[in-house]
């Protein structure tokens, strides 16, 4: 039940500056208590009108959580002087405060705010240190005020705080004026919010802004999901599902939005389709670039090239076949080449081969992969230094525009002869434009990937796109060497992707299916060979490290949240020497598995091992973590063995827990174990493709659980999910010239 309770600050337990979350002890004239909720710039002895209700912390008992807020100014001469002193006005300290209000006595506030050129009459204080006192007086005056007037439209303390950063004195103004703005300008407020304080506030549903911002909330929607545009009859279906408004009105809105330069509308292969203006600047510039740089002259290779591929033969003693040795010399000749296959295929050993090559020819090479455990694998597989593609461009926090900029561009591009790319697949449209932006013609750029792979999680088809256009040459490799072929991991992938059902159960082999009928005794098995049955077979392994389980799924028993919860508690069950922290409905407890689920290009990390810092902590980076601090509010994580990340308390919606990830979570990594359940699941997700893209992320074993009917079903349906994107298109157009 809602309560209002007037009182003050008698001591504060916990301030958070950034984001105004507090844990202080009120005093009341009756009673003392604990309340709890975000009190931005609260001080000791600060009075405030505090509603919110009671509720039952596990273990520090009872508290006041707050979900609404007045700050009452003080009237009495001591309570204005403690005021003073609390340290709410920088540069006052107790003896000022004392002299301040000893002068000024119960006019005060209203001498600081208007005439505050007087307190230059107290000892120790100029006219520059009265003006700052005042300034910081009128806006922490002009912050209380904002936050009540928000507060009537449902808009949180934490949320002001959020808007008064961008807005400062015109927060009201800028939300009267058009609410939607804030679904653009502040993280964390999306259309939904944006249109619940609209309705608060008395907006029609067929405003304009209103319109506007359902548009662009929807084209963004669906660029999540993987469109670089929709067309115009779906995006006017869709977001006039969402507004609740006719067609009619939202195309109106599109002619406007597309003069004002918001969203891009051509006709693509005869339908219009709509762009946000950002996807379409961007398809059109890697068009661009890669024009230029597939018809640049290049620099000549040092000798004839049969002979140096003898040479690379005789280097590595793997005679390449025919395809590979075409494989090597297009990508050599050409500007920008193509290379795909699957697993055992011989992507490697003909990256290995052109490194060679290139750097006996002395040309300046670079080896980068989307991810950081993709680059890390090619290093490890090939022995050359790879990086992110991120840290190649050498991406970095801009604070003004706060957000992720790339240092290498189209002024200041790469210095290399040669960039290869291997885990192509997984490169996505923006990602693609800021590559193809940073290499100047005349390098060579080989992309090497898997196209039969799940697409990239961004939007954008890119690698399929550049394939499907045939503007750009392209070796597909299909042989699968004898190495390979031993394992029925690689050969089931292969057989997988062909559309026939894999081979299970050979005896000594590492593909196995495993039997069960219903989702709970799938669910049981799952837990019986993570902690008993794998590590009794796979002696060497450290099962939390080494098994993953994947599946296609979020929700439902066999959904990646259940999955988690129930191995939380076989692997990391409560125990009272490990601290643990409730986020939402997950618990985090020292020493879990978990997994980061955004780019966070500002999150610091350190490297124990060699002392090294830095930033940036990538979507799907893995990690453990290794201490939980409920006094500072930390969790502390350790990524790669050695990166240490510190995250607020605030910042765990950044984190999941990663002893079971979905399949397109788990793209450009390998484990040494995985775990697929087979049960039924959504057709759109339970695909061939998916399938593949799982199994192909075992190294050592790949383990189904479940039914072989669903499994089967599951390489029989060919749907690969329509992408919208107009790259192919573009490049196709390029043959013409
Ligand atoms: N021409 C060849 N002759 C004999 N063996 C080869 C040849 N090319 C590659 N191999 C071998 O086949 C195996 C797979 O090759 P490679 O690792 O290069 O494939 P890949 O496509 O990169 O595989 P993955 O995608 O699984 O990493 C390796 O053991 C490699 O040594």
């Amino acid at each position: 039940m809602m309560e209002e309770k007037q009182g003050s600050v008698a001591e504060i337990i916990f301030h958070n500056q950034e984001n105004g979350y507090t844990i202080a002890v009120f005093e009341t004239e009756e009673e003392q208590f604990t309340a709890v909720g975000s009190l931005p710039s609260c001080h000791k002895g600060s009075s405030y009108i505090l509603r919110g209700q009671w509720k039952i912390h596990p273990t520090y008992g009872e508290q006041f959580a707050v979900s609404g807020f007045e700050e009452v100014m003080p009237s009495t001469e001591d309570g204005i002087q403690e005021f003073l002193a609390s340290g709410v006005l920088k540069g006052i300290g107790k003896k000022t405060a004392a002299a301040i209000v000893a002068k000024f006595g119960s006019e005060t506030f209203e001498i600081i705010e208007k005439q505050p050129q007087k307190l230059t009459e107290i000892d120790g204080i100029g006219d520059k240190k009265a003006e700052a006192v005042a300034e910081a007086f009128r806006s922490h005056r002009e912050f209380a005020r904002i936050t009540l007037y928000l507060q009537q439209f449902g808009i949180n303390a934490d949320y002001a705080m959020k808007l008064y950063r961008v807005y400062g004195s015109d927060t009201i103004t800028a939300v009267e004026e058009n609410p939607y703005r804030l679904a653009e300008d502040i993280f964390g407020i999306g259309f939904k919010k944006a249109d619940k304080i609209a309705e608060k506030m008395g907006i029609a549903r067929d405003d304009e802004h209103r319109i506007k911002s359902g548009v662009k909330f929807t084209l963004w929607y669906f660029a999540g999901e993987g469109n670089t545009f929709l067309p115009q009859t779906v995006l006017c279906e869709k977001a006039g599902g969402l507004l609740e408004v006719e067609s009619d009105k939202i195309n109106d809105c599109l002619v406007e939005m597309a003069f004002q330069g918001d969203v891009h509308i051509e006709n693509l292969e005869n339908r219009n389709v709509v762009f946000l203006m950002t996807y379409y600047l961007a398809e059109q510039n890697v068009c661009k670039c890669l024009a230029a740089i597939n018809s640049a002259g290049l620099k000549a290779i040092g000798s004839d090239l049969d002979s140096l591929i003898a040479v690379t033969e005789t280097e590595s003693g793997i005679a390449l076949s025919e395809n590979q040795k075409y494989a090597v010399k297009t990508s050599l000749n050409q500007g920008i080449s193509v290379i795909t296959g699957g697993p055992g295929t011989g992507k490697t050993t003909i990256i290995n081969s052109i490194i060679k090559i290139l750097q006996h020819s002395g040309l300046k090479t670079a080896i980068a992969a989307p991810t950081g455990r993709a680059a890390k694998r090619i290093t490890e597989t090939s022995g050359y230094e790879a990086s992110t593609i991120h840290r190649l461009l050498e991406y970095y926090y801009s604070e003004g525009e706060d957000t992720m900029r790339f240092g290498k561009t189209a002024e200041d591009p790469l210095d290399y002869d040669a960039v290869i790319i291997d885990e192509a697949s997984m490169i996505d449209l923006m990602l693609m434009n800021g590559l193809v932006s940073a290499i100047k013609p005349a390098t060579r750029l080989i992309l090497v990937g898997d196209a039969d792979q799940l697409p990239s999680v961004g939007a954008g088809n890119v690698l399929r796109d550049i394939i499907n256009s045939e503007y750009i040459y392209c070796v597909k490799l299909t042989e699968i060497f004898r190495q390979a072929k031993e394992s029925l991991i690689v050969v089931n992938a292969h057989k997988i992707n062909r559309g026939e059902y894999p081979d299970c159960n050979e005896k000594g082999k590492d593909f196995f299916m495993m039997r069960q009928k219903s989702e709970k005794d799938m669910l049981n098995l799952i837990k019986d060979l993570c902690i008993r049955r794998l590590p009794a077979y796979y002696t060497q392994i450290m099962p939390v490290r080494d098994i993953q389980i994947l599946t296609p799924v979020r929700k439902g028993l066999l959904g990646s949240i259940n999955l988690n919860r129930e191995l939380q508690d076989v692997f990391n069950p409560p125990c009272p020497e490990l601290e643990e922290r409730k986020a939402g409905d997950r618990i985090f407890r020292e020493h879990d598995k978990v997994m980061q689920i955004k780019n966070n290009y500002q999150l610091k990390w350190r490297n124990q091992e060699d002392f090294t810092e830095g930033e940036g902590v990538f979507n799907g980076d893995v990690g453990f973590i290794n201490s939980i601090d409920r006094e500072f509010n930390e969790v502390v994580v350790v990524f790669d063995e050695c990166k240490y990340v510190t995250y607020d308390f605030s910042q765990l919606d950044e984190l999941e827990l990663a002893y079971a990830v979905t399949v397109h979570k788990s793209q450009g990594s390998e484990f040494p174990i995985v775990i697929m359940p087979m049960s039924w699941f959504p057709p759109v997700l339970a695909t061939r493709n998916l399938l593949y893209t799982g199994v192909t992320r075992g190294k050592h074993a790949v383990v189904l659980v479940g039914s072989e009917n669903k499994m089967h079903a599951m390489v029989d349906n060919n749907r690969i999910t329509q992408r919208y994107s107009g790259l192919s298109v573009r490049l196709k157009a390029l043959l013409s010239f």
